[in-house]
């Protein structure tokens, strides 16, 4: 029997069958299975007039429009995202305007997704929005060529003055996509007004103290050489000294929400300058816990251009940013609350009386244990106990980290983890969000967050900027209440998801074909 779909096109067999309308319907192929000849995703079908592998009706009117020779053999390896350098978008001259369906074509490309009034174009070179000489002089000494999409729709947005909601997929960018215009705007606002007042001009909040220090680092790298003096405000470390940095006039303050506002309660601070306020990890930062802190910090600024980014969103954070700023522009890139394509995750099932020997086992095994790696349990006490476990039973040199050890103990064991001289960091979520932790592509998730949004971020330290990851997580009965969450971001990233998983009564039974079931064909 034929469905039809669309004009002219059927699919044989399987009346009701979900088949693919676009490409960003089609998940990543694993390996060994078909691949789009198009776009580089799971083949899951066999186009008829070319018996090429495609993902997806798309892809198909796409192939059998193109010049019979460029039909490519079946299997041929396309790239999976978009090559620069193949793209006509970048051997253009990057100065001239795009026209609209160029926008339209490269939006859909990158999966560049905007909502709200007067959007910008994306910008397709860091130096095409005129940004100060110095600044693009240390985007290049970063080794940032191009930028990526939530920086092409993110920078070129926000450059414009107007509030942002953005989300992008962990790793890709989305630091610099708030700072480049950060930098850009109040070096440029100092560099007018030189004689005036050195009050700060912008305000970065995240939800921890790891995170605010690798912002201001960054902030330091790209504001290098202009007048862009930044200070960080964060528990742990001596208020004295964050003050009186701030008194000697900076441009930006980092801090986490409650730091700021001990000092704000304390000190005179005058924040009527503060012209930017951006708030990472916007999701955490908007919910019960920071959400009171971040509007009383909010409301100490006179109407600032708000910036707001996170790889996960839920439309009560969309409520709630579009209450904090007018005429707000919302941009996404792929699918929110999933996790990177480039993070291949395992799903385990575990008792939890197993969960330490399974570990050990993973950690003994030089097939399964490539570190560095991270742990993440859900307690203080259960990382110190495991870190212990893990160097005595494994030999290995394993630390932990989490709130209640000292902020110099913190940055001690996080430089000890980054040089090398550590394989192994067990870790509470103080790590699980925004942390850049480059060279990290092993993620296990002991203990699994008690939120499917925590464990997408948490998988996201596997990888950064699309290389290659591997996650582990350990499920058991104890996670119900996440496995049709859990369940959903499995499945989307092609991950084999456990048997008692599959026959849990607390999950909606819909999997995909399994391997060695037939394709469907697409009819003419
Ligand atoms: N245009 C670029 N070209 C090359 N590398 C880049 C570019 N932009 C950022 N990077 C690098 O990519 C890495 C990931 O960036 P970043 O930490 O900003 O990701 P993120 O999107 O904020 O992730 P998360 O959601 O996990 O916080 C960093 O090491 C950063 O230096």
């Amino acid at each position: 029997m034929s469905t039809p779909l669309v004009d002219g096109l059927t699919v044989s067999e399987a009346a009701g069958d979900d088949v693919k309308k676009t490409s960003r319907d089609q998940r990543e192929a694993l390996p060994g299975e078909p691949i789009c000849v198009v776009c580089g995703r799971y083949g899951e079908y066999i186009c008829d007039q070319t018996d090429s592998d495609i993902c997806s009706l798309e892809c198909k009117q796409t192939l059998i429009g193109r010049p019979a020779e460029t039909h490519l053999p079946v299997g041929h390896p396309l790239p999976k995202r978009l090559a620069a350098t193949d793209e006509c978008f970048y051997v253009r001259d990057s100065e001239s305007p795009l026209t609209s369906d160029q926008t339209e074509l490269l939006r859909r490309k990158l999966e560049i997704h905007v909502k709200g009034d007067s959007v910008p174009d994306p910008i397709l070179s860091f130096s095409s929005c005129n940004l100060p000489e110095k600044l693009l002089h240390n985007i290049q000494t970063l080794g940032y060529d191009m930028p990526t999409p939530i920086q092409m729709q993110g920078i070129a947005a926000a450059l414009t003055g107007k509030s942002l909601l953005a989300s992008a997929d962990t790793g890709s960018g989305k630091t610099a996509s708030f700072l480049v215009p950060v930098v850009s705007r109040c070096a440029t606002f100092r560099h007018g007004n030189l004689s005036k007042s050195k009050k700060p001009l912008a305000m970065v909040l995240t939800p921890t103290r790891e995170l605010c220090i690798q912002v201001e680092e960054q902030a330091k790298l790209l504001g290098k050489g202009l007048p862009f003096k930044t200070a960080l405000v964060i528990g742990g470390d001596a208020m004295p000294r964050q003050l009186y940095r701030i008194q000697q006039g900076v441009e930006l303050i980092v801090g986490t929400p409650g730091r700021l506002i001990d000092l704000l309660a304390k000190h005179d601070i005058e924040l009527d300058d503060i012209m930017i306020l951006v708030l990472d990890e916007v999701d955490c930062m908007l919910q019960q816990g920071f959400r009171d802190q971040v509007m009383q910090i909010f409301r100490a600024l006179s109407q600032p251009q708000v910036l707001m980014y996170s790889a996960t969103m839920s439309q009560e954070v969309e409520k709630m940013a579009s209450s904090m700023a007018k005429d707000l522009i919302f941009v996404s890139i792929g699918q929110p609350n999933r996790p990177s394509k480039a993070v291949k995750q395992l799903a385990i099932w575990v008792e939890s009386k197993q969960k330490k020997q399974k570990l050990f086992d993973i950690l003994m095994s030089k097939q399964h244990f490539l570190p560095p790696s991270i742990v993440y349990v859900g307690s203080r006490i259960g990382a110190d106990l495991l870190s212990n476990a893990i160097t005595v039973t494994t030999g290995l040199k394993a630390l932990s980290i989490h709130g209640e050890k000292s902020m110099k103990e913190r940055r001690e064991i996080m430089k000890s983890f980054l040089v090398g001289e550590v394989p192994l960091v067990v870790a509470t979520g103080v790590l699980g969000r925004g942390v850049d932790l480059l060279g990290v592509r092993q993620v296990i998730v002991f203990d699994m967050p008690n939120c499917i949004k925590e464990y997408v971020h948490q998988i996201g330290r596997a990888s950064r900027m699309g290389e290659d990851g591997t996650s582990i997580v350990f499920v058991n009965e104890e996670n119900r209440n996440l496995f049709p969450d859990l369940v959903e971001v499995l499945k989307s990233s092609g991950a084999v998801i456990p048997r008692e998983l599959v026959n849990s009564r607390y999950v909606k039974r819909s999997f995909p074909m399994g391997k060695g079931q037939r394709k469907r064909k697409y009819g003419s």
